[in-house]
């Protein structure tokens, strides 16, 4: 192993020192963000200058009662799934900032299901243009014909605009279908909307398809993925996730935002869905017990903060360890009973890969800040350039 490994993930070359796991049982060592949910339910601000520029857009379109409101406000709103059954019909474009951290940092546009996008008058251009992810809900309860048929309309629209966009669609309401009928309608769905593309000539739009139910952990994973495709740091987080599991003795780890339950970044192992449902299960968990019994009463306390850790001995002899890695973000990992004896060693390690990941913010913060810094400046130019033009001296 190698200093490379990790410091070649940080800009200020500073020296860690990460310890690695072997059989034996000594230690050897080698060189080497935030949920600010400020709902905006109101009409949409074209005119903010710098909105585009520092956030990747995610849109959430479908049909009327496809789900939209209620996925986004069981997933970044804690809603219950069943209160979503009183929800009302969303009549006008809802945006939603969700800066968890500075990885996590987007927006979402919920567009009410009867709204016609092009309607000469309503520029889907400018919609488009600054949008990352377009997430398109079927309804897989309901008859699927009039979904595909606005789904290809959307999708081609928006190529024209922006051919980088990530075309997700969310197969949803699965709840209601059996394991067979899932996979059928996955398979129809899917063949539809690509041979539909294919007949307009346009085979080389991807769309990604994930089946999606707002009563169990399906729309959590798949928001989890498409979050995943917006995070340009996402081949670093893995990078450094690889390397602290290897030398920890640790099987599979997971980066979760705490507030979302979304996991940003995992290992290259598989997921499997289980072990992602016990992740989210242990953060309710931790995140309830310190809410009922760690607050003292102070509203300004969080419930989760730095000293927020959890160990869970499951009867598998498999051990599940949580610890604070940011402000919102937490590690989640899985190992055997016998590894976590080695717990000075987990603990010294994840110490390192907490440094580097704090390493990969500041570099994005500060990016982030003379980016905005600049567009300010031009701003303010134009600004003063178009006063002269009205109040010539
Ligand atoms: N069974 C099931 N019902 C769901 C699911 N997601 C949403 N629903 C229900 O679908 C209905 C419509 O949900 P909304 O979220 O209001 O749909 P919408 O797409 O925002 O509708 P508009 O605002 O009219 O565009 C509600 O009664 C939800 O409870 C799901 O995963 N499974």
């Amino acid at each position: 192993m190698t200093s490379e490994g990790l410091s070649k993930y940080c800009e200020e070359d500073e020296d860690l020192a990460l310890a690695y796991y072997d059989d034996d049982d000594d230690f050897d060592t080698f060189t080497d963000g935030d949920v600010d949910c400020s709902c905006e339910d109101g009409v949409l601000g074209f005119s903010d200058p710098f909105n585009s520029e520092v956030k990747p857009r995610i849109l959430l379109m479908g049909l009327r009662r496809s789900g939209k409101s209620s996925i986004q406000k069981v997933v970044f709103h804690k809603m219950s799934p069943n209160e979503t059954l009183f929800l009302e019909s969303t009549n006008k474009i809802c945006r939603e900032d969700v800066s968890n951290s500075s990885f996590v940092s987007f927006q979402i546009w919920d567009f009410p299901g009867q709204i016609d996008f092009f309607d000469p008058t309503f520029d889907y251009e400018m919609i488009f243009r600054g949008t990352g992810a377009l997430i398109f809900v079927i309804d897989s309860q309901d008859d699927y014909v009039e979904a595909l048929s606005r789904l290809h309309l959307t999708v081609t629209r928006a190529y024209k605009v922006n051919p980088d966009i990530n075309f997700e669609v969310f197969i949803h309401k699965v709840d209601g279908l059996s394991d067979d009928h899932k996979i059928e309608k996955q398979r129809d769905i899917h063949k539809r909307a690509n041979d539909d593309l294919a007949d307009a000539g346009l085979e080389r739009i991807h769309l990604s398809f994930y089946l999606t139910s707002i009563y169990d952990h399906s729309i959590f994973e798949a928001f989890s993925k498409v979050v995943q495709k917006l995070i340009p740091q996402l081949p670093t987080l893995e990078n450094l996730l690889n390397i602290f599991i290897s030398n920890s003795g640790i099987e599979k780890a997971f980066l979760f935002d705490v507030v979302s339950k979304i996991y940003i970044a995992t290992d290259s192992s598989p997921v499997d869905m289980q072990t992602y449902e016990l992740c989210c299960d242990m953060i309710d968990v931790v995140i309830d017990i310190s809410c009922i019994y760690g607050l003292t009463g102070d509203e300004a306390v969080s419930p989760y903060d730095k000293e927020s850790m959890a160990i869970i001995h499951l009867n598998n002899t498999t051990v599940m360890y949580l610890k604070e890695v940011t402000k919102f973000l937490a590690m989640v990992c899985f190992l055997r009973e016998e590894s976590f004896e080695r717990k000075g060693l987990i603990d010294y390690n994840f110490h390192c890969f907490k440094k580097a990941i704090e390493d990969v913010f500041d570099v994005r913060l500060k990016v982030q800040k003379s980016r905005k810094l600049l567009s300010q400046r031009r701003w303010s130019k134009q600004n003063t350039l178009n006063g002269a033009h009205v109040q010539p001296h």
